[in-house]
């Protein structure tokens, strides 16, 4: 498989008033063509710090102190603000919860639409108004002639989503970085947003990023998962191994805390302790250390990837 995101020990710090936050460190994946990855882990574990990072928009206390990554064999640490800007418009593409507040309150969708494609890809004014109506398509708007002159009060957070999917993927971009895409949408809307991620990955090869707290979530639309806890990946899997087979105790407690459709709320667990201060200057080699019920004394060791089975690596010393 052709990869099109290629990070390696990719490290990130925030530098606050109380101290420098050790928001990533060493994060390390590959995306390839056409393939969906989940970036799984509680909030405050890294996953969007990881999106914004590799996309050039950290904010100004944030930067990238280590690794690299490259988007299509582009290196993105070391590109310009310009080039950047000019990948994120063209290759690269994110959408994020709250698709409304994403949209510009003023300006028909269609239009919004035409803008980026104008933009990006130079077409002509009434290419582009064309090619907006066809995205609207594309993602299942009914009547799209019509709608494109709707303003997004007028649409639900659904048909603003499918809005924020046409502007992402119009000029067919080979990554798309979705931060948690279907948060506040209800069950069958978060199936048809989904739906068509999924089909449009399908049709054109895009690889997909996608930022999840939802274990359920990832476990139905991701080829591989990526756990996160406390800035560090501690285990990637093909997603069924994963979900067979957790290794990492984090992964473990993750998936003990995630419901199924099956189960009972009575065994879901909650996962103790809390991330540790990012800000501390004693972080343990294994991040999670404090909150293992699996901790020995080797987990004090620098903490290595190991495979542990063909295309499943993990970061721990005393795998369950
Ligand atoms: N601007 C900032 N300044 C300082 N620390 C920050 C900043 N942005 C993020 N962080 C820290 O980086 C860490 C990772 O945050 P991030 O938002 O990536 O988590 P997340 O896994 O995406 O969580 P959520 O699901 O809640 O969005 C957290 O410890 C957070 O406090």
């Amino acid at each position: 498989m052709t990869t099109v995101l290629d990070v390696t020990d990719f490290s990130v710090e925030f530098r606050t008033r109380s101290g420098t936050v050790k928001a990533l460190d060493r994060v390390a994946f590959r995306i390839g063509r056409g393939e969906t990855m989940a970036l799984v882990g509680e909030s405050g574990s890294g996953k969007s710090v990881t999106a914004y990072a590799l996309l050039g928009l950290l904010d100004a206390a944030g930067r990238i102190t280590g690794g690299r990554a490259s988007l299509e064999g582009v290196e993105l640490t070391t590109a310009s603000p310009a080039a950047l800007a000019a990948i994120r418009g063209r290759r690269a593409a994110m959408i994020f919860q709250n698709p409304r507040a994403a949209l510009n309150p003023i300006r028909p969708i269609g239009q919004q639409i035409a803008d980026v494609v104008r933009r990006h890809a130079g077409l002509s004014r009434r290419d582009a108004t064309s090619r907006a109506v066809e995205m609207l398509r594309e993602v299942g708007i009914p009547d799209p002639v019509r709608r494109a002159g709707a303003y997004p009060f007028e649409l639900s957070g659904g048909m603003c989503q499918r809005v924020m999917i046409a502007i992402a993927v119009a000029t067919r971009p080979a990554l798309l970085i979705a931060d948690e895409p279907t948060t506040g949408l209800d069950v069958t809307t978060q199936a048809v947003v989904m739906d068509i991620m999924a089909k449009l990955a399908g049709e054109t090869g895009m690889a997909t990023l996608l930022i999840t707290h939802d274990l359920a979530l990832a476990a139905e639309r991701s080829g591989r998962i990526a756990v996160m806890h406390a800035g560090h990946i501690v285990e990637e899997a093909a997603t069924r191994a994963l979900l067979a087979a957790p290794r990492h105790p984090y992964t473990r407690r993750l998936l003990a805390a995630t419901p199924t459709a099956a189960g009972d709320l009575a065994e879901l667990r909650s996962i103790p302790g809390n991330l540790p201060d990012l800000r501390r200057a004693d972080l343990p080699p294994c991040r999670f250390a404090a909150r293992c019920p699996q901790h020995l004394e080797a987990c004090e060791a620098p903490m290595v990837w190991r495979d542990i089975a063909p295309a499943h690596r993990i970061a721990c010393w005393n795998p369950a």
